[in-house]
């Protein structure tokens, strides 16, 4: 309780001045809503008095509430705006906050939590929080002085009809207790079976093709359809109560003019009270009934609030991978590879109950040199490029740029040093330039760009298109076939080089041709080191040196001629493609 109240008032605390010139006017609302009554009750007695005696009285009373009631105009609009905007103002910087929480997260959160899922319950709970904070702090200072100031103006008129008001306020109270827990459970029911359902929908929108290709469109929306029928009968019972406690609010209202006026009648024939203090009476009891219903929705949006805080508070408290590592000085981070890679005895599992997929590898990279990776699939060759990249983080001691051990160093200054082409190739929804320079600037440059893509073989393919280098990609680079998807994701990697290149099979999807041009091309220009995961030989056979994985282990390494006699999955490799050849 008290984590989460510290929660709310770290963000509060900076909009102090919105929320103390908010509860100003508050106040100052309050204090008209309950004064204008008492000038309803001026003018309606000195009507009662008689034309002599109460036309200047009743003009003064009329021309006094139309000042108050534009004064309560003003003031109950400004008093919302001051709530309202911090509270959007939190929510803006929470998502903010939230985004980059999460972008700090390694690949282990991902496994555990889909997109669809961290999305909507995100947005769930931050809006929780934007609640709280806004309509919800509000209310509660308009419930306080509301329900200080107007009982107490009851209570001094009349004591006993002041009692018999609070009866069916306690009774309607306790109902809409009851009925908002019975809302809160279902709204919580509500919000997972819409993260499940946001689930669903991302994963089959992303499997589309798939989805289309085996024609299982059936089977897809049966599944989006059984989530999708438990958000309609969540939503149903929230509705069911809503439409049974708002009119409830409507009733209590008139419930009360009812008792006041049988009550409050009596005391007038008794001549204890005039026509106008029973109206004014009437007025309390009505401004009465706003501040209990707000109190029943506020006690909801508070605990659904701190469900959403507390969910917000486990992702807060998660470190990412980098936090406890210290960034290093600039200078050293672009010398970061100047003395090439060292990898000693490296083991990697994924976790901790699992098998090792990668054991006791060791091999040097120096500057400049050229690498190949070999191995039958699945043998952990991205694993061990992933460590070298720092995605993945192995143990002390096993990775060295140089003196440094990649153990301690953060994933980003690795990575600012080493590129890497993965397998999978993802692309925004931009244009073909864009895709290509947005790491750098907001501007692409053209030379730079034009010459990347002739160095990835896509400069011809691009003048075909209809814009050329300005074609929109569609979503994930849907209009592009797999092979320039990747070449684009090569000509990124050129843009900005790193010191050391990492190319994952990345010539899978093209012909020789274009493979024999890309191989010339990066042989040509290489900076600094370059790692290229390949089992084709044309490309092993140019590298300095090769290592063959099999089994996690490294198998053999040596040049291509001496691979060639010293690992019999080297040699196979080789014979199949070359007796493809003939
Ligand atoms: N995130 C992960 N969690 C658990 N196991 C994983 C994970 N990623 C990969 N693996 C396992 O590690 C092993 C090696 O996978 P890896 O992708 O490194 O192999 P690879 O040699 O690159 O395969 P390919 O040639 O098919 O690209 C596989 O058995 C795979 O199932």
């Amino acid at each position: 309780m008290w984590s989460k109240l510290s929660f709310i008032l770290s963000y509060t605390h900076r909009f102090k001045w919105w929320y103390t010139g908010g509860v100003l006017f508050l106040l100052l609302t309050i204090w008209v809503s309950v004064t204008i009554p008492e000038y309803v009750q001026q003018g309606i007695d000195s009507i009662a008095g008689g034309r002599d005696a109460g036309s200047g009285l009743m003009l003064r009373a009329v021309l006094t509430i139309l000042v108050m009631s534009l004064v309560l105009m003003v003031a109950r609009t400004l008093s919302r705006i001051l709530f309202f905007i911090p509270g959007r103002l939190i929510e803006r910087q929470l998502k903010g906050e939230m985004f980059r929480k999460l972008a700090s997260f390694g690949k282990d959160y991902y496994e555990n939590n889909s997109s669809g899922s961290i999305i909507s319950r995100i947005n769930n709970d931050i809006n929780g929080v934007r609640m709280i904070t806004g309509f919800g702090l509000l209310q509660i200072f308009n419930i306080a002085f509301s329900l200080s100031l107007t009982p107490y103006k009851m209570w001094m008129m009349s004591p006993r009809l002041t009692l018999y008001t609070i009866i069916p306020i306690f009774v309607v109270f306790v109902i809409v207790r009851f009925g908002m827990a019975y809302m809160v459970k279902n709204t919580h029911l509500r919000m997972e079976a819409l993260q499940r359902l946001s689930g669903r929908i991302i994963s089959f929108l992303s499997g589309n093709a798939v989805i289309k290709s085996y024609n299982i469109h059936r089977w897809a929306e049966e599944k989006t359809d059984e989530e999708n029928v438990n958000v309609y009968d969540y939503g149903l019972r929230i509705s069911w109560v809503r439409s049974f406690v708002m009119p409830l609010m409507g009733g209590m209202e008139q419930i009360l003019k009812v008792v006041v006026l049988m009550a409050g009648g009596m005391l007038v024939i008794k001549t204890d009270f005039t026509i106008g203090q029973l109206t004014e009476f009437i007025a309390y009891a009505a401004l009465l009934t706003h501040p209990i219903s707000g109190l029943g929705w506020v006690l909801t949006a508070f605990q659904q609030g701190f469900v959403g805080i507390s969910s917000l508070q486990t992702i807060m408290n998660r470190k990412g991978v980098d936090d406890d590592r210290k960034a290093l000085a600039p200078e050293m981070r672009t010398r970061l590879f100047d003395n090439g890679l060292q990898v000693r005895h490296l083991s990697y599992r994924y976790h901790n109950d699992e098998d090792y997929v990668l054991s006791d590898i060791s091999f040097d990279l120096k500057p400049g040199q050229v690498m190949g990776i070999t191995g039958p699939v699945g043998v952990g060759k991205s694993t061990l490029i992933n460590c070298i990249n720092g995605y993945l983080k192995p143990e002390s001691g096993q990775l060295w740029f140089g003196s440094l051990d990649a153990a301690r160093l953060r994933g980003d200054d690795i990575r600012q040093v080493v590129r890497t082409v993965g397998q999978e190739v993802f692309l925004f929804s931009d244009t073909i330039e864009n895709n290509i320079a947005f790491g750098e600037g907001l501007v692409p440059d053209d030379e730079r760009v034009g010459d990347v893509l002739y160095r990835s073989a896509m400069a011809d393919e691009i003048e075909r298109f209809p814009k050329g280098r300005r074609t929109m990609v569609g979503e994930k680079g849907i209009m592009l076939s797999g092979g320039q998807k990747q070449r684009i994701s090569l000509a990124r990697a050129l843009y900005s080089p790193g010191k050391l290149l990492i190319l994952d099979d990345v010539f899978s999807a093209v012909d020789t041709e274009t493979e024999r041009f890309l191989i010339r091309e990066l042989f040509k220009f290489r900076q600094g080191g370059l790692i290229i995961i390949s089992n084709r030989m044309s490309v092993l056979e140019r590298t300095d040196f090769n290592i063959v994985l099999e089994g996690g282990r490294l198998t053999a390494m040596g040049t291509h001629q001496q691979l060639l006699e010293t690992s019999d999955f080297y040699r196979n490799t080789h014979d199949i493609q070359e007796g493809g050849k003939r």
